[in-house]
Formats: C-alpha cells, structure tokens, sequence
C-alpha cells in the first residue's frame, strides 16, 4: 500500500524531520509541502539536507492544498492546527506535531496556552499503557510535548507499579531545535555556545500539565510534577533526570525491564550504562537507566531522546505507521548518528 502524504511546515525543524524520516518510508509517497512566509522558496534553499525534495516549491498553508491526500502532518505554531484541521474532513489522517489537541481539559489548555481549547485527539505515545490500542484506525493524532514524551516514558512503569509517590521532579536538559527555527535573541550562538541556562523554572513550563495528564492517567489519581528545562549548546537532544520517592519496595530493574522487554524504540542499557544525547541522534529511539539512591530510598531514571525524532517527528510517523496498519517501525531508523 502506498500513501500520500502532505507535511504543512515544511521549512520548520518539525516538518523538516517528518520529510527525511519519509524518504526513507517504504509505503509513502510525498505529496504537497506548505510554509507560512516562506511559501514560494525551494525547499532546497530552507532544508539543504532533503536532497531528492530540493527542486519542490513551498505552497502556502491551506485545506485546499493539503486535501486530496490520505495523510497530513501538521508541523505549524501552537494554535493554527485545529483550523486547517477542521477543513480536512474525517478520512484523512492528520498529525498534529503541536500542541493544541495534546490537553484532555479545557481549563489546563486555556490556563497553560491563553485560547480556547480545540479538544483532544488520540495522543501518539503508543508506549504508555493503552497507547496503542487508542492509535488503531484513528484518524487524528496529537503528538506529544518532547519532554512530556522522555519523562512519561523515563517514569510510567514506577507509577503503574505503585513505586514511587505521587510528587516527581525532572530535570531535562533540551539542544536549542526543542525552540524552532524562528528568530530568537536567546538562541543566538553566541548566547548558547558555552553556556547551559534554566528557563521556564518553578513549575511555569507548559508542558508541566502534560507531563501531569500522562502520570495521574498511569497513576489513576494527581501526579504532582516538578519540571526545570535546561537549554544546552547542542541542536539536538534531551536528557532527563527523572526522580521521586520510592514507597513501595520492588524490584525496580526487573518492573523496567518488563515494561518495555517488547518495545522496538525503548530500550533500557545495562546496568553500568548511562543513555547520552549522541547515542540517539536521528533515530527514534529511547534510552533509559534506572538506579535507587539507597540513602534516600529515592527512584532515580535518565532517559535520552532526540527531540526532532522520538521527541516530534519519529513519534509522528510511529503513530501513522499504528494509525494505519503499517509496520510500526516503517520509516524509522532505531540506531543513532555516532559520533
Ligand atoms: N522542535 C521540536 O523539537 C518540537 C516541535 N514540536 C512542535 O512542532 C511544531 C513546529 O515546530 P518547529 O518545527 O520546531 O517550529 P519552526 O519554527 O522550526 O517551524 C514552524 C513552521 O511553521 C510554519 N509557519 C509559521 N507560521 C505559520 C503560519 N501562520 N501559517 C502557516 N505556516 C506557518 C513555518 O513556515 P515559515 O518557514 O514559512 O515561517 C515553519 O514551516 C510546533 O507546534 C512545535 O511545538 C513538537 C515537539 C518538539
Ligand atoms: C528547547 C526548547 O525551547 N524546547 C521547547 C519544547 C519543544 C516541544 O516539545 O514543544 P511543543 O510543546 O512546543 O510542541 C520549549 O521549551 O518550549
């Protein structure tokens, strides 16, 4: 079977992602490519890197030039999905790389991102308990947060087990493409280069919410949630430091081991192995450690993710490939660009 596919943000980081995961998709054929101010370019000229696609023109964003084909990622700004969305009709699969379909309530989206909320659509972390089962056949997925994605999958199997208190603190360190491609002064390299800075600090991060939704949802009750981003000097990748206390004795290592034994992306190292942002570079794949302070009876899980691939657009494409019935690994490399 092959697809036709539109990506809408074809400039952007996200949309840039999704294309070069796509041209090594066995069953995709890649169809419209829109931008907002950049549509009229050669995609050549914005994403160098996407050879086989440089001569195809940037359209502008519109249902009209996006309809027509069974698939579309939407890899736009917060905000400008669920219009584009509502115009493309209930066979075709959409994908929403941004957020505005990730909240389950109304009052969290309202409170964290200030406009109405758009609903929800079936999230795309089939790895959470039931994950799968609520991709089958969907015809819209909302893509999770990058850190959302490493801290849900860092904690999930001690929450469902019961492990670990109902309050966890992470600590993630994000490469600056977790921020877009637009202008930003504090993107500058001469802001980053050398320096590693903390924003979004004392619970303000409006992924906070949805790191909450995904573990109170393990969980079955609230899941208090302590998140602090750290920008570092790398394009990409994330590396979490995720931890809480333990109260209920187990064996951790074998919970972990069990929870994702079957998973083709997640993969927990052995023993004396650290993940690392370069181990997963370009690929779709997660690497988890976990270890208890003894001192402090505390649960203590990294986790590494490329925030462009598992964190945006390898879940995208993972949740298509669900969606639709295709291999759930089509398209996506699991080993990393080293070093
Ligand atoms: N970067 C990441 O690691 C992650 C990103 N995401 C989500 O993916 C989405 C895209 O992010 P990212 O690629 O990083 O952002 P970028 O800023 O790199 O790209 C944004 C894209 O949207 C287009 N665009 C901007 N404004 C408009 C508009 N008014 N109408 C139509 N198109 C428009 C841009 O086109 P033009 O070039 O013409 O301006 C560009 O193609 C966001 O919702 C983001 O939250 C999710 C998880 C992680
Ligand atoms: C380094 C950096 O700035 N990262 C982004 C998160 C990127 C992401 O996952 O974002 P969306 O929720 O926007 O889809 C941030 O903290 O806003």
């Amino acid at each position: 079977m092959t697809v036709r596919v539109a990506v809408a943000g074809a400039s952007g980081y996200a949309g840039g992602e999704v294309l070069r995961l796509l041209l090594g998709h066995p069953d995709v054929e890649i169809g419209a490519l829109t931008a907002g101010g950049n549509a009229g370019a050669r995609l050549g000229q914005l994403q160098p890197h996407l050879l086989p696609l440089s001569d195809r023109v940037l359209a502008e964003t519109s249902a009209e030039t996006l309809g027509g084909h069974d698939v579309v990622f939407l890899a736009l700004p917060h905000g400008h999905s669920a219009e584009v969305a509502a115009r493309l009709g209930p066979d075709t699969l959409v994908i929403d790389c941004g957020a505005d379909h990730r909240l389950t309530d109304a009052k969290d989206w309202e409170r964290w991102y200030g406009s109405s909320h758009a609903g929800h659509w079936p999230y795309g972390l089939p790895e959470l308990p039931n994950g799968r089962e609520k991709l089958k056949g969907t015809k819209r997925v909302a893509v999770p947060g990058c850190y959302p994605t490493v801290s849900s999958l860092a904690l999930a199997p001690a929450v469902e087990h019961g492990l670990i208190a109902d309050e966890v603190v992470v600590v993630a360190v994000s490469g600056t493409s977790g921020a877009g491609k637009s202008l930003k002064t504090n993107l500058l390299g001469s802001e980053v280069m050398g320096s590693l800075s903390v924003y979004g600090v004392g619970g303000t991060h409006r992924h906070t919410p949805e790191i909450i939704q995904n573990l109170s949802a393990i969980a079955g009750r609230r899941v208090n949630v302590s998140f602090t981003p750290v920008l570092a000097p790398l394009p990409r990748g994330i590396l979490a430091t995720c931890s809480a206390p333990i109260v209920k004795p187990g064996n951790v290592r074998e919970i972990y081991e069990r929870a994702y034994a079957d998973e083709p992306f997640v993969h927990l190292l052995p023993e004396d192995q650290w993940p690392t942002t370069a181990a997963v570079l370009g690929s779709n794949a997660v690497q988890l450690q976990v270890t208890v302070d003894e001192d402090l009876q505390r649960l203590v899980v990294v986790a590494a993710i490329d925030n462009l691939t598992k964190g945006t657009a390898g879940a995208a494409v993972q949740s298509m490939n669900i969606a639709l019935g295709l291999p759930e690994t089509a398209g996506l490399s699991s080993v990393g660009v080293a070093p």
